[in-house]
């Protein structure tokens, strides 16, 4: 496959490194290092990063908060990553604009589609924070939205998982790693990677979805060069 255009949806854990909490700035600087050389080879690259290494809607009405509430506030958490990452971005070198779901006009731009087609076509990376902007919603399914929205080939996960399991691998040692599945044998065997709201997006909208290790340098430009790598979904 000949990628032009790449959705690439960071999780917010990964960011963690091997801290408790917060962002470890080793591991942003090397995520920064692997789209740089991804960008050199002229490939457009728009980005959606999760907010899981801050603060949780969920985990936080798990604790008594009202969902909507915390929600907003896992939106606010994608933002600070996102603004990590398009920090470590121009300080390798790479033109980057922050477009959000939520308005913040003192630090990004709002969210504008054909916008943010221009900011890629003329090479800039797009990193678009806040998710959808709604609450009751993941990073997974803004990664599906604005990849569909934006016309990418694909979706690639950069995760902590080498590939999509029969089970969770972190759960579940004898979990095999699949190369290639379908959407309807992820639905049939409930595979959690992503969630299911962003595999039928993609899966309706005919987009490819990639999840590997993006914690191993190198493993983005693979992918982005055509090598098989992690488990692909397809229709
Ligand atoms: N069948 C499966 N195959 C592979 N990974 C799985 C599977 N089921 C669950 N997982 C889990 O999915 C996670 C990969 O997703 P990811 O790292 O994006 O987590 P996340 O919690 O969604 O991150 P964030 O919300 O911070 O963006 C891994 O932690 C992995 O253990
Ligand atoms: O469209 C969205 C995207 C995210 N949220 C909230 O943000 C946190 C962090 O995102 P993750 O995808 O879990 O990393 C999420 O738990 C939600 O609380 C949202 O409400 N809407």
């Amino acid at each position: 496959m000949n990628y032009k255009r790449i959705l690439l949806k960071l999780s917010g854990e990964s960011l963690m490194g091997d801290k408790q909490y917060g962002i470890d700035n080793e591991r942003v600087r090397q995520y920064a290092e692997d789209i740089r050389d991804v960008v050199a080879k002229g490939i457009e690259i728009a980005i959606v990063i999760g907010g899981g290494n801050i603060f949780r809607g969920l985990s936080a009405e798990k604790s008594g908060m009202d969902r909507a509430q915390a929600d907003y506030m896992g939106m606010l958490a994608t933002v600070i990553n996102s603004m990590a990452l398009q920090d470590a971005l121009e300080k390798v070198g790479v033109k980057t604009r922050l477009m959000t779901a939520i308005k913040m006009e003192q630090i990004c731009e709002p969210f504008i589609r054909r916008r943010a087609m221009r900011h890629l076509e003329k090479g800039r990376v797009v990193i678009f924070g806040a998710g959808t902007g709604n609450p009751y919603f993941t990073t997974d399914s803004a990664a599906a939205l604005r990849a569909i929205e934006i016309k990418a080939d694909a979706v690639m996960k950069g995760t902590r998982v080498d590939g999509i399991y029969t089970a969770d691998p972190e759960k579940d040692a004898s979990a095999v790693r699949f190369d290639e599945i379908t959407f309807r044998e992820v639905f049939a065997k409930n595979l959690n990677v992503m969630d299911m709201t962003a595999f039928t997006l993609c899966e309706e909208n005919k987009l490819p979805i990639i999840v590997f290790d993006m914690n191993k340098q190198g493993n983005f430009m693979k992918l982005a060069s055509g090598e098989k790598i992690g488990t692909l979904v397809r229709g």
